[in-house]
């Protein structure tokens, strides 16, 4: 006779690692003295707990797959697993408790690099991380309850401006502020209904509104009913180191591309 517990055991069963994704402090705590076998990676938004191998969540992730991938990628990068490695993810999925046990086996093609793009890109991550927060932030909300639609392009500024042109004035011509910083947020939100692209530095100055930008399109793939907007933001990644947010007015997904690819798609409704 199986019992519930077979289960349990057979997914945990010879694992390399066992991943804990924001833990409670309550929670961690029945782990602080670990003496398992495996690994024990913490995965969590900032140091909420005292762990000594941690991985820094940027962005809760509300989709699963992308918060496992990115808890994996980050373990791999810092050299905790490798190819072949199997591991347990203990994690959230419905409200704040653990809920969940995923195993999973590591491999080189899994990797999606979505730890990458936010570690390992030009831009600092909290720059990374504050773009996708008022890209969110737009997308669920809108102007004035209306959809609306923006690019952010993010890192290798110099390089991103020589791709492009402007449109209009630039109002950040001879400003010196940063993303993150709620003011500029407001002011990112209301020039978001005008035309072109935000080029934002490495360190997350906003260099310029309206840029048209202008990176030959070749060999960039973008989803299907996906136009210019997303192609310009696609193919400039390809050109340059930059990054790019696109947050899409027909539907309303942020998206993130690096190198040309397409890397992370989420929903703000669901942040
Ligand atoms: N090369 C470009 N550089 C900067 N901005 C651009 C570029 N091409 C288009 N845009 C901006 O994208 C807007 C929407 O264009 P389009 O509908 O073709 O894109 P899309 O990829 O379908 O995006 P959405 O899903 O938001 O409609 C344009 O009004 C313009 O502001
Ligand atoms: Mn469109």
């Amino acid at each position: 006779m199986a019992t519930l517990t077979d289960i349990v055991d057979d997914l945990v069963d010879g694992v390399d690692g066992v991943l804990l994704f924001s833990p409670s402090g309550s929670f961690y705590e029945r782990f602080e003295e670990w003496e398992g076998e495996a690994e024990l990676v913490v995965v969590a938004p900032e140091k909420a707990v005292d762990a000594e191998t941690f991985v820094d969540l940027p962005l809760e992730f509300d989709n699963i797959r992308d918060r496992i991938r990115f808890g994996i990628e980050g373990s791999m990068d810092k050299g905790l697993f490798e190819e072949g490695d199997v591991v347990a993810c203990a994690a959230p999925t419905f409200d704040g408790d653990i809920d969940t046990l995923v195993r999973v086996r590591v491999s080189e093609e899994m990797r999606s690099g979505i730890y990458d793009l936010f570690t390992n890109s030009r831009a600092e991550p909290s720059v990374v991380r504050d773009v996708f927060d008022v890209a969110i932030e737009l997308g669920k909300k809108g102007q004035k309850g209306k959809p609306v639609g923006a690019l952010f392009v993010v890192g290798d500024a110099g390089k991103v401006m020589n791709k492009s042109r402007p449109l209009s004035y630039n109002p950040f011509e001879k400003s010196h502020v940063h993303v993150g910083d709620p003011i500029v947020n407001v002011m990112l939100k209301e020039f978001s209904r005008l035309d072109g692209a935000f080029v934002i530095s490495d360190s997350g100055k906003i260099v310029s509104a309206y840029r048209y930008l202008e990176p030959s399109a070749e060999g960039v793939d973008i989803p299907k009913g996906l136009g210019a907007r997303h192609m310009a933001g696609g193919a400039i990644t390809r050109d340059t180191n930059a990054i790019a947010i696109v947050l899409s007015e027909s539907d309303g997904l942020v998206r993130a591309f690096k190198g040309g690819k397409i890397l992370l798609e989420i929903d703000p409704e669901e942040y």
